[in-house]
């Protein structure tokens, strides 16, 4: 498969990477990774480790290959869709957090897929890329159901030794893993303690009220994601995460800009389309988005 990754900083490096050793794959990314690339290769180093040679460039436009993975932070997901606008792909993926698919279909002709990522990948320095947890990646049609490219995606994941599942019920895994996002992320962000410090706090309530908050956003959508899930499933990933500093905490210790308008804010503003209010999660976007105004991110 001709598979292009546009946004190949982290994840999408290590995935690119992967997906090399078997399939034809350019990483569109910043130099000077993409110099390196080009030159020398990638080393993938960690929990995975392996040698690859996608092509690389920093061309954003241009490009044909049979599908487009989206791997850029959320926030630069529009002008990712319309780098891809000119290019001729068979379909995309996205692999990001948040609610970013829909940007993507909104922008582009081409068939978009669901994706979800529990890979952990660190960009250690040009050509270098580390594996920081072997996960899952799980992708299927962006309204659900049986879908015969979602399983052709899915094979030349599996035949590069990606662990991947496909889907039918990707709706809900996405609602499900926005509940989570929007309650950790966001909470951990702003205290600056690790996953696990949701446990026993009064930072446990928060992030399942958010959580909650957005199970009934999900439901307003048509997802069927009972409150009792989203808790759970916020729980279940503090316990799995518990050493972790979550994406969030890490952009914010880094001074970086964060993704919380493709969680806290994408919940807000659906709430708001069905004449909902979600004051947790408008609180925890308002303080961020202060934060990064503050900091003088954009
Ligand atoms: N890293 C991880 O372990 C995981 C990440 N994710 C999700 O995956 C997404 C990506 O995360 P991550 O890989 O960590 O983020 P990174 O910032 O490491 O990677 C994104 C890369 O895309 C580059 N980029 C953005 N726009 C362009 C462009 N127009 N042309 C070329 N390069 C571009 C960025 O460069 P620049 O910064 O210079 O703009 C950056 O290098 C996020 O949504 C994240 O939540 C999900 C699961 C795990
Ligand atoms: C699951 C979780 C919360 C793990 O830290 C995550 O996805 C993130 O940090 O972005």
């Amino acid at each position: 498969m001709r598979i292009l990754v546009f946004g190949a900083g982290s994840l999408g490096t290590l995935v690119g990477g992967l997906l090399a050793s078997v399939h034809d794959v350019t990483l569109v990314a910043r130099d000077p990774h993409a110099a390196r690339v080009s030159a020398a290769g990638l080393d993938i180093v960690g929990a995975e480790s392996a040698h690859a040679s996608p092509a690389a460039t920093t061309a954003e436009s241009g490009h044909s290959a049979d599908l487009a993975l989206v791997t850029v932070k959320s926030f630069d997901t529009a002008r990712a869709a319309d780098a891809l606008a000119d290019c001729d792909v068979g379909a995309v993926l996205s692999l990001q957090n948040g609610l970013t698919e829909e940007t993507l279909a909104a922008r582009l002709d081409d068939p978009v897929l669901a994706g979800t990522a529990t890979y952990g990948a660190r960009l250690v320095e040009p050509g270098r890329v580390e594996c920081t947890g072997v996960g899952r990646i799980v992708l299927g049609a962006l309204d659900g159901g049986p879908d015969p490219l979602a399983e052709r995606v899915g094979k030349a994941f599996r035949d590069a030794g990606i662990n991947t599942l496909v889907a039918t019920d990707m709706p809900r895994r996405r609602w499900e893993k926005l509940a989570v996002n929007a309650g950790i992320n966001a909470v951990t962000a702003l205290s600056r303690v690790e996953n696990g410090a949701l446990r026993s706090s009064d930072a446990n309530d928060l992030a399942h009220r958010a959580a909650r908050e957005t199970a009934r956003v999900a439901r307003l959508e048509r997802v069927s994601l009972p409150n009792r899930v989203a808790r759970e499933a916020v729980d279940r990933v503090v316990e799995k995460t518990a050493a972790n500093r979550s994406s969030m905490l890490q952009d914010v210790a880094a001074e970086k800009r964060t993704e919380v308008d493709a969680i806290n804010g994408a919940v807000v503003d659906i709430a708001a389309e069905h004449g909902f209010e979600v004051p947790t999660n408008r609180t925890l976007a308002a303080l961020l988005r202060a934060w990064e105004r503050g900091e003088g991110i954009h």
